[in-house]
């Protein structure tokens, strides 16, 4: 008697057991995937369009190829990669466009807006803003000899967005590399990672209130040449919008340039420099720097993955008809 309630027991717990392994295993293959063919029924020429309006915005000013990949990554760290940031302030939302990394800073809104308003001529309501991000910093990418991927699209738009979620979560030029490390941990990405898609610096401006505290620190960390250099357009007081290339040598061209100049203690960011300063991640700079190759193909697959995070997907959140609002 004993015995056969025992074993009732165990068969019905071990029956429990079954179920709830798989309603996980459901919940888990069942979460809708970005799929790279998802608008090839619902809108066979919209990545076209897409692409033809990148082009044209970066054969204008090839600084905006560097603009549209950085937009791309400061969504994707804030709620995932769901167009917040392109949000204006309305009355429930507070826009990421005004957070301190981003505002007077990030650039390229009109960009985006324009291929929106371009793809909503051939397809309108079908193709979200967040994917719209993504591909175009893959665009902008191929657009100045970098590296090409097969962009997962099916992303949908927010209708939040987060202003203290944007300084929380965005990384600061003036972070420590443990810091920078476990900020990419919290969103999947790994240390090479993160050595990889900083080297989109190979790319593009920044201001000298992002600099002015590594060139006037007089620490070793520093090429001397370089920072006298520097210093020039960026004085102690006054300047702060004035400009300088991350990277010194081809600011415009995607190449493996950021991490020599790393190697030559001519990083602009203090944040750039640490990844060359003793700590872990030397080796995958030294590594970089040799290889133009495994920095790109790197750079592909740490972009793929950050076009990863946390997606909106089947009716979460929505199609916006045009990305500064919600519907
Ligand atoms: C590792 C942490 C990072 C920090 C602390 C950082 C910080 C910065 C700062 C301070 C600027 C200059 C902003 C200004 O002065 O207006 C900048 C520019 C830029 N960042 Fe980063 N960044 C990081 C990682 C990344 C990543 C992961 C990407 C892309 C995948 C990226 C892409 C860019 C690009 C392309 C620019 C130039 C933008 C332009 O010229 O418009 N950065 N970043
Ligand atoms: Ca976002
Ligand atoms: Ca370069």
């Amino acid at each position: 008697m004993v015995k056969s309630s025992m074993r009732n027991c165990f068969i019905s717990h071990a029956t429990t057991a079954a179920v709830v392994l798989m309603l996980l295993l459901l919940s888990t293959t069942c979460k809708a995937q970005l799929s790279s063919t998802f608008y090839d029924q619902k809108c066979p020429n919209g990545l076209t369009t897409i692409r033809t309006a990148i082009r044209t915005a970066v054969s204008r000013e090839r600084r905006m190829a560097a603009s549209l990949i950085r937009l791309h990554f400061h969504d994707c760290f804030v709620q995932g990669c769901d167009a917040s940031i392109l949000l204006e302030d309305a009355p429930s939302i507070t826009s990421e466009r005004n957070a301190r990394p981003n505002k007077g800073s990030a650039r390229g809104y009109e960009v985006i807006d324009s291929a929106k308003a371009e793809v909503e001529k051939i397809c309108p309501g079908v193709v979200s803003c967040a994917d719209i991000l993504a591909v175009a910093a893959r665009d902008a990418s191929v657009a100045v000899s970098g590296p090409s991927w097969t962009v997962k699209l099916g992303r949908r738009d927010s209708t939040t967005a987060s202003l203290s979620l944007a300084e929380r979560d965005l990384p600061s030029f003036t972070e420590s590399l443990e810091s920078l490390i476990s900020r990419f941990d919290n969103k999947g990405l790994s240390a090479r990672d993160m050595v990889a898609l900083s080297g989109s610096h190979t790319l593009g401006q920044a201001q000298c209130s992002s600099f002015r505290g590594r060139i006037y620190n007089n620490g070793s960390d520093i090429d001397a040449g370089f920072s006298s250099t520097r210093k020039r357009r960026c004085p102690t007081v006054g300047g702060d919008g004035n400009l300088a290339p991350l990277d010194l040598v081809t600011p415009n061209s995607f190449d493996n340039n950021y991490f020599k100049n790393l190697l030559q203690k001519k990083g602009l960011l203090e944040s750039d420099q640490v990844l060359f300063s003793g700590g872990k991640t030397d080796s995958i700079v030294s590594e970089y720097s040799r290889s133009p190759a495994t920095f790109k193909s790197d750079f592909a697959s740490a972009m793929i993955k950050m076009g990863d995070i946390d997606p909106l997907t089947g009716s979460a959140g929505q199609i916006r008809r045009i990305c500064s609002a919600v519907n």
